[in-house]
């Protein structure tokens, strides 16, 4: 059995590893030409080019097209390929998949230096979509969905436009999101250009919540979900904290959560260890529930990849019952969440590999980077409370972007 903590990661370059960097120079090494970054509490990533990619095609068959895609790498020189990237909330939609042209990877993040206090952009205006009052609008709606329906909770999600004066500096508000959030999963994938001669088109975050990580036959889920935005006064933020834990509205929400996990779990699994109630996790702007499932593959053959895909999209990007909640989201939000609330990782051909829910990102390009922020919505929610939430939600990109809460 491998350490918890240490998962071994085999990559491309194992067979070199005289010349590994540290987590921290790959993340200071990340520029113009990296395809890829991914910090998890196990291990760094930092790719470079791109070697294969998966034809971007909605509706393609994962069960074909990922051996092809390991096979035209081998073909080409690489022992052990690892794709890596990210799928859309809509499980129909066309996933960005590719092996790296190099792969390289180091144990966690240190930070060992202070969060870096530099602006990833001058001079900026923002947009909200859709402004407050008509977020509040539609969770007023799905409030009566859910009287008037089977409905448990629908997540309801929003978009914030910030448009610089100049190129966003990608490097700078990817290393601004990893210091501001240690614990978390940092992530930046190369996204198919929209406008000529800008910079990359990417979409980079920083996510709390690991959708699965599969380490031989041992899984591990952490969903989330259950929020309350942070304060500055000490004593305050520790009151929230603990409303948060007591909330009976708040547990709920998380435990819808918790049981689709574990029931998509349980086909796969010999044994699942559940912790009967959740424990807080903070981010730089947020207080959240967090639940830690354990598994044991019953099939060692059952890869990250099809974990991750058995288990999205769970309540906490959803909602229950699935088919309503898609269906509310549908009606209810107004613009495509493209990537926002799907998964990004990484997966070898044995298997093993990591997702995060994709949340707490923006896809960045030029001077224009587009923020997602969404809530789950249950029975007891407070409309502007919601508000307030996605609100929030949107400032650890903010934060990122602009220097600021170091
Ligand atoms: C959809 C988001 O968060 C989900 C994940 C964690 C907590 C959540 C919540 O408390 O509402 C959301 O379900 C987001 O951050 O944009």
């Amino acid at each position: 059995m491998h350490n918890e903590t240490q998962p071994h990661l085999p990559t491309h370059d194992d067979e070199d590893s005289s010349e590994a960097l540290s987590a921290d120079a790959l993340l200071r090494a990340y520029g113009k030409e990296s395809s890829f970054f991914f910090a998890s509490p196990g291990a760094t990533w930092l790719g470079r080019g791109i070697l294969a990619s998966l034809p971007i095609r909605a509706g393609a068959s994962l069960d074909d097209a990922l051996p092809r895609l390991f096979g035209q790498a081998r073909d080409r020189g690489v022992q052990r390929p690892i794709v890596v990237g990210a799928l859309p909330f809509d499980p129909e939609a066309a996933p960005i998949l590719y092996i790296p042209e190099r792969l390289e990877r180091a144990g966690r993040l240190r930070h060992t230096q202070p969060a870096a206090t530099e602006s990833a952009l001058s001079g900026c205006t923002t947009n909200e979509f859709p402004p407050p009052a008509a977020y509040a609008a539609g969770v007023r709606e799905a409030l009566t969905l859910m009287r008037e329906t089977a409905l448990k909770k629908v997540v309801l999600s929003r978009t914030l436009d910030v448009v610089g004066e100049c190129d966003i500096d990608q490097a700078r508000l990817l290393r601004n999101l990893a210091c501001r959030n240690p614990a978390g999963y940092t992530f930046a994938v190369n996204l198919p250009p929209t406008l000529r001669g800008f910079t990359p088109r990417r979409l980079i975050g920083a996510s709390p919540e690991l959708l699965v990580r599969r380490t031989g036959a041992r899984v591990l889920a952490n969903p989330i979900a259950g929020t309350a935005p942070r304060s500055a006064d000490p004593d305050e933020d520790r009151a929230r904290a603990e409303a948060l834990l007591r909330s009976a509205k708040d547990r709920h929400e998380h435990a819808l959560v918790v049981e689709a996990v574990v029931d998509a779990l349980r086909p796969y699994c010999r044994i699942i260890d559940c912790p009967p109630a959740p424990e807080l996790i903070s981010t730089a702007r947020l207080w959240h529930l967090s639940t830690r499932v354990r598994g044991e593959l019953r099939d060692p053959a059952a890869t990250a990849i099809e974990l991750a895909r058995a288990l999205h999209p769970t309540p906490a990007v959803c909602g229950e019952p699935r088919a309503l909640a898609r269906q509310a989201i549908g009606r209810l939000e107004h613009f495509s969440r493209g990537l926002f609330t799907g998964l990004v990782g990484w997966c070898d051909a044995e298997g093993d590999g990591e997702w995060a829910v994709t949340i707490r990102c923006a896809e960045v390009e030029g001077g224009r980077a587009r923020l997602y922020a969404g809530a789950g919505i249950v029975p007891d929610s407070d409309p502007w409370l919601e508000v307030a939430e996605t609100a929030a939600k949107f400032r650890t990109l903010l934060d990122a972007l602009t220097g600021g809460n170091a």
